[in-house]
């Protein structure tokens, strides 16, 4: 496969300010470095500044734009608040947020204490309603037409046994995505969603993919693409609906997963059938077809 490249032409988020929560690492962090390409200036937030700092002065190096890191634990409304003060206050404004901070392991859910649900829930359903609310007020008092990406996962819709915390979670952040769609759209404010597949990051893989499940899973086999997804993929599809490029889209959720939720289709299986049981199948159902057509039983 080539190399996946950027794909909206240069400024497309030309005098943008776009809030990154998790931004440091991972997904967070490719999608802020693409940003900054396109001309935005990028606000990245996590818990971690060292983390932070040490992206900021990567991504500023490598594209010359301009990126702010300021620790904000997205529980905590009072450190929200303060990202969008001080975002105001180096760039003059705040047009866009993603929320992409998330907690997610697998476990048995029974093994689960009643914190490690509220850790992951905390984190991903009230750290995205938190940050969409003070956002949301700020661009209604000042007649902003913002935007919001929630990065989502296939499993908000199809449920998942073994990440329960985070399936309710980012169910949640899906519902919040539609329902203020809706509410907010008299204002010009739009909510769109990703929901991907497998893409690798070390935070996911380190608690997803444990090196003894790593070996028993494999990607090809369940990925009808036959591969997993590249950062750039993510990050054109989540600066385009950042810009104004789709502004006539909102409340809508796009699967980017090389078709991997749709496993679940009732005759998927069949896909381990051979030609050979392929050519006996279909002689087996004509020949139930032949009495009927010649008007018998
Ligand atoms: C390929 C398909 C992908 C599917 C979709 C992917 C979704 C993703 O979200 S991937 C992103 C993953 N990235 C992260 O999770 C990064 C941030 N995560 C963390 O910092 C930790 O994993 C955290 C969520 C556990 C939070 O850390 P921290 O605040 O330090 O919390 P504690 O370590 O104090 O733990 C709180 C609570 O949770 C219990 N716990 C932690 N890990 C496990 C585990 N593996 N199994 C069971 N329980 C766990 C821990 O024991 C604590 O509970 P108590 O013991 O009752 O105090
Ligand atoms: N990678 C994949 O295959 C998939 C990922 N996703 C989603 O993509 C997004 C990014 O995940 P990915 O890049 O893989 O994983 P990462 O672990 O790299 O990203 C998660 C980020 O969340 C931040 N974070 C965690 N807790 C908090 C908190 N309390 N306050 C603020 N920030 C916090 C972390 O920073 P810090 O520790 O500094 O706080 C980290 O930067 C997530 O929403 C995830 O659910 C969805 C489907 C598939």
């Amino acid at each position: 496969m080539n190399p996946i490249e950027g794909m909206l032409r240069e400024g497309s988020l030309k005098e943008k300010t776009i809030i990154v929560t998790g931004g440091g690492t991972g997904l967070g962090k490719s999608m802020a470095r693409y940003f900054l390409q396109l001309g935005a200036n990028v606000v990245i937030c996590s818990r971690k500044l060292d983390v932070l700092e040490a992206t900021a002065k990567e991504l500023e190096t490598e594209t010359g734009g301009k990126i702010l890191p300021i620790a904000c634990d997205v529980r905590k409304t009072e450190q929200i608040e303060g990202v969008i003060s001080a975002s105001i206050e180096a760039f003059g404004r705040v047009d866009g947020l993603v929320n992409n901070s998330a907690g997610n392991f697998i476990s048995p859910t029974e093994k689960l204490s009643y914190k490690a649900v509220d850790v992951v829930v905390d984190i991903v359903l009230r750290g995205s309603y938190y940050f969409t609310l003070a956002l949301g007020k700020y661009w209604i008092d000042h007649q902003i037409k913002g935007t919001i990406l929630n990065i989502s996962t296939t499993y908000s819709w199809t449920g998942s046994g073994w990440v329960v915390p985070s399936a309710m979670a980012k169910a949640g952040v899906l519902a919040m995505t539609k329902s203020l769609a809706f509410e907010w759209a008299p204002y010009g404010i739009r909510l769109n969603a990703i929901a991907p597949g497998p893409f690798p990051t070390k935070g996911a893989w380190d608690r997803l993919f444990p090196e003894e499940l790593a070996k028993k899973f494999s990607f090809e086999n369940r990925i009808p693409l036959k591969r997993t997804g590249e950062h750039q993929e993510l990050a054109n599809l989540a600066a385009y609906l950042l810009s104004d490029f789709s502004s006539y889209m909102t409340g809508e959720v796009v699967t980017l997963d090389g078709g991997e939720v749709l496993n679940g289709g009732q005759f998927n299986f069949l896909k381990d059938v051979t030609d050979e049981q392929w050519a006996a199948i279909a002689e087996q159902i004509k020949n139930t077809n032949k009495p009927s057509r010649n008007g018998g039983e």
